[in-house]
């Protein structure tokens, strides 16, 4: 599926999202699934998570903000995702940065995500290199983070997706960079967050190597546009939502920005 098809995919069938994400995130990443059009649900409770996961199209795991009880329900959301047969998206962030979040992740891996979505540091810090990354923001490059994503897609039979300036994805045998956005993007907090629950809802609708590349064509015209009418990251976090409900699929039929590798 090329990218204006599964948008227009998205916004036709408007799949139900089950995000479990961050305190930061939550309130952003939400409102950026409904721009693209599709329908986020931020359900974190370990009772319930297992009975959620099968009536949405795609589930995302986030572990920003964790705790023992939010563990326990992304692994039986995990669990649930892979049982039902819908693909999963996993957010490790800064997971280098503590013991409990590395054994976290690595724990979450072993379920079967369908991608995962880091930025350079993350990724690079998945494959045991050194990263420059200290918190939630990167320190690296993508570029430097490439080998390290291919080395893990194919170990883990998933989609890597990296994001920084230049953006890169694969599977392990293809991959595709994915250019655009703007400076003022990690300037503000979570948008890689919800990054990663608009990709999951695409996931929802579409293979998951498109799916990611997708979601980064997306951000990348929202951002570009957004830029253009901005004075900071507040203001830009206005415009980008407005921009990226604005965004149909024939925008994207050009696929400006994304070099197939
Ligand atoms: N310098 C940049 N220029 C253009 N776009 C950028 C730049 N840095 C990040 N982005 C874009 O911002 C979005 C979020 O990516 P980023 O790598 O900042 O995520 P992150 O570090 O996980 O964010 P967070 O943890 O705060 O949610 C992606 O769409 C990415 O392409
Ligand atoms: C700032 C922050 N702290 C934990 S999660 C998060 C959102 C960006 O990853
Ligand atoms: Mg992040």
């Amino acid at each position: 599926m090329t990218t204006d098809q599964i948008l227009a995919t998205l916004q036709t069938q408007k799949p139900l999202v089950h995000c479990i994400t961050n305190y930061v995130a939550m309130n952003i990443a939400a409102n950026v699934v409904l721009a693209a059009g599709a329908s986020p649900a931020m359900v974190h409770a370990e009772d319930e998570v297992a009975d959620f996961v099968p009536i949405a199209g795609a589930l995302t795991i986030n572990i920003g903000t964790l705790s023992p009880a939010w563990v326990s329900a992304m692994q039986k959301a995990a669990d649930a995702a892979r049982a039902a047969g819908k693909p999963w998206v996993l957010d490790p962030v800064a997971h280098f940065a503590t013991p409990y979040r590395g054994e976290v992740v690595q724990d979450l891996i072993g379920r079967g995500p369908a991608i995962i979505r880091g930025n350079a540091s993350e990724i690079m810090a998945l494959r045991g290199a050194a990263t420059a990354g200290k918190g939630v923001d990167s320190g690296d490059s993508v570029a430097d983070a490439e080998a390290a994503a291919i080395a893990l897609a194919k170990a883990q039979g998933c989609v890597v997706a990296v994001t920084g300036e230049v953006d890169f994805v694969t599977d392990g045998t293809r991959s595709a960079r994915i250019s655009g956005g703007t400076e003022i993007m990690p300037m503000i907090t979570a948008m890689g967050c919800s990054l990663t629950a608009l990709m999951g809802g695409l996931a929802a609708v579409a293979p998951a190597f498109e799916a990611a590349v997708a979601a980064l064509a997306l951000f990348a015209e929202a951002g570009n546009r957004a830029a253009r009418t901005a004075g900071g990251p507040g203001s830009f976090q206005v415009a980008f939502l407005d921009a990226l409900s604005q965004i149909k699929p024939e925008d994207l039929a050009d696929d400006a920005g994304v070099q197939w590798l």
